[in-house]
């Protein structure tokens, strides 16, 4: 039985008239990869700023690798390694003078510093700018050398804040490869995003949060099982015009068809769809098909029907 790394019980904070954390409680389980997944504004920041000693609660309680982070902040801190969404690095600093420095903040003697610090830059493809200066790096380089601070002292629960958003794809890629060898090497990883695409494939375990609340918590095999025996096809036809939705509902009434996000045309069903029987049935409507996508349901679909948000909300 695996332990209990993170518990949060009943956390709630405000912001004046704004609830930001409504009274939240969950548990990450040692060595697990946690995803807090939840649109702008949910809450994600002001959780995870709480969970790192960076925000006082207004209620509840924290504990960090068994010891109470209200009562002993110092003892909590030593366990874990956080990555804000902004940066706290220093500009005038270069990227290897920066990671020596956090390691310094962590008590590493001199040389385990050095050593580390060449160890990471490699790692986050950093070591032909080890010198340059911090500010005279790119968002996608500024945000891997965040993370290496984060991990200096190979914290044993690691705490990021949108640790993907806003960079280019391959210091995303980087990213995702590195939290999941830490993943896989046993530390306790807890992510926020709002990339659902990104929490399916990296998260053992999604908790949705919405408006300052936990809506769902479960692993990613448990929230896909409900949907896991669906299909959804998509259609796009050529031309301005697009087939009427109450028309195409009565000529397919085991499906349930909507608009998709992409203008065309969305059939779900459970099981298998008949594609032929669909595209001649577009046809003898008088539409030409552009295109027709087979496509499983996604956590996405998962999200939007749990949370009741729109499709697409997350993309903002
Ligand atoms: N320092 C603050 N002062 C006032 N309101 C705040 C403050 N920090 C957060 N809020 C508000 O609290 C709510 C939750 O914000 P939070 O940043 O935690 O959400 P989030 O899920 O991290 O969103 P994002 O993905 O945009 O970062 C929002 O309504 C936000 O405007």
């Amino acid at each position: 039985m695996s332990k209990t790394r993170i518990k949060v019980s009943g956390l709630r904070k405000s912001f004046g008239d704004v609830v930001a954390v409504d009274g939240i409680s969950f548990d990450v389980m040692d060595g697990e990869l946690f995803g807090f997944l939840g649109p702008n504004g949910a809450g994600k920041t002001t959780t995870i700023n709480m969970l790192t000693g960076l925000a006082r609660p207004d209620a509840g309680t924290i504990t960090v690798g068994g010891i109470d982070c209200a009562k002993k902040p110092k003892s909590a801190q030593h366990l874990i390694g956080v990555v804000p969404d902004e940066s706290n690095l220093y500009p005038e600093l270069s990227g290897y003078d920066n990671l020596c420095f956090c390691g310094g903040l962590y008590g590493m003697r001199l040389t385990e510093r050095k050593a580390r610090a060449g160890e990471l830059l490699e790692l986050f493809g950093l070591a032909g700018v080890a010198e340059r200066r911090f500010s005279g790096y790119s968002r996608g380089m500024k945000r891997r050398l965040t993370i290496a601070a984060g991990i200096m002292h190979s914290p044993p629960i690691l705490f990021l804040d949108e640790p993907t958003t806003g960079i280019d794809v391959q210091s995303a890629r980087l990213t995702r490869e590195v939290l999941q060898e830490l993943h896989r090497s046993g530390t306790t990883i807890f992510l926020t995003t709002h990339y659902i695409e990104e929490a399916e494939r990296m998260c053992d375990r999604i908790a949705f949060m919405v408006n300052g609340l936990i809506v769902r918590v479960d692993s990613v095999n448990n929230l896909l099982k409900p949907v896991e025996d669906r299909e959804v096809v998509q259609v796009s036809v050529l031309g301005p015009e697009v087939p009427n939705l109450k028309v195409l509902g009565n000529l397919f009434p085991d499906y349930s068809i909507d608009r998709a996000a992409n203008g065309g045309i969305r059939i779900e069903s459970t099981g298998k769809i008949n594609v032929g029987a669909v595209v001649r049935l577009f046809e003898d409507q008088g539409f030409e098909v552009a295109e027709v996508k087979r496509t499983a349901l996604s956590l996405e679909d998962v999200f939007v029907r749990v949370t009741g948000l729109k499709a697409g909300v997350m993309d903002k």
